[in-house]
């Protein structure tokens, strides 16, 4: 099975794009920051500090799983960060194809919120990552998921999730 995609996903402030970026350059695979595929009411909404509707995330979700599905046609697989909080937010990603695979960045609250509050110039308040942990659903029994911590540097998480995914079999 040729892998389609990797989903960074995790909270807001989780790394998806510092550790994407490291993941895609490492692979020599593209990477698409899910951020980009946003509507702007969606990004007026979060820099309001008012967290998204589901209503709100499915638009963005269907965005996300066909860029993934050109990854598919064109088989160039792709790196992309999407917060995927909820079981079935992933399974729009998944799109029944079985040719995706996630990297869970996880960490506690207190981690997260601090490097949030510390990073500059983007639109998501620190204000927002408490409601971030609130929708973030457990990814046990969902074997395509791999969970690593944020507590080390963005490489050697990226190089980690290469080590695993290859003994896993998910990629070359
Ligand atoms: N493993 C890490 N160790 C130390 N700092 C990190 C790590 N990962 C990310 N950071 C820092 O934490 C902040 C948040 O990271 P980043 O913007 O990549 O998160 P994100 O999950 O993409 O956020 P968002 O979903 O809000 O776009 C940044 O300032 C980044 O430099
Ligand atoms: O599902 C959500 O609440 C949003 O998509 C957020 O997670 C943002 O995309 C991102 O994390 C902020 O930069």
């Amino acid at each position: 099975m040729t892998i389609a995609a990797i989903v960074v996903m995790g909270v807001s402030g989780s790394g998806k794009s510092t550790v994407g970026g490291c993941l895609a350059r490492d692979l020599g695979w593209m990477f698409e920051d899910g951020d980009a595929f946003h509507p702007a009411a969606n990004v007026a909404k979060m820099s309001a500090g008012t967290p998204l509707t589901d209503d709100d995330r499915w638009p963005w979700l269907r965005a996300i799983a066909a860029r993934i599905d050109v990854a598919r046609g064109t088989v160039a697989p792709v790196v992309i960060g999407c917060s995927a909080l909820k079981r079935a937010y992933r399974d729009v990603l998944r799109d029944g194809h079985g040719d995706v695979r996630f990297l869970h960045l996880a960490g506690s609250m207190d981690l997260i919120t601090a490097r949030q509050a510390a990073r500059v110039g983007h639109f998501m308040p620190a204000s927002l990552v408490a409601s971030q942990f609130a929708t973030l659903e457990p990814t046990t029994g969902e074997p395509d998921i791999v969970e690593i911590g944020v507590e080390h540097d963005p490489a050697t998480i990226a190089r980690e999730a290469i080590a695993t995914f290859r003994q896993r079999g998910d990629i070359a």
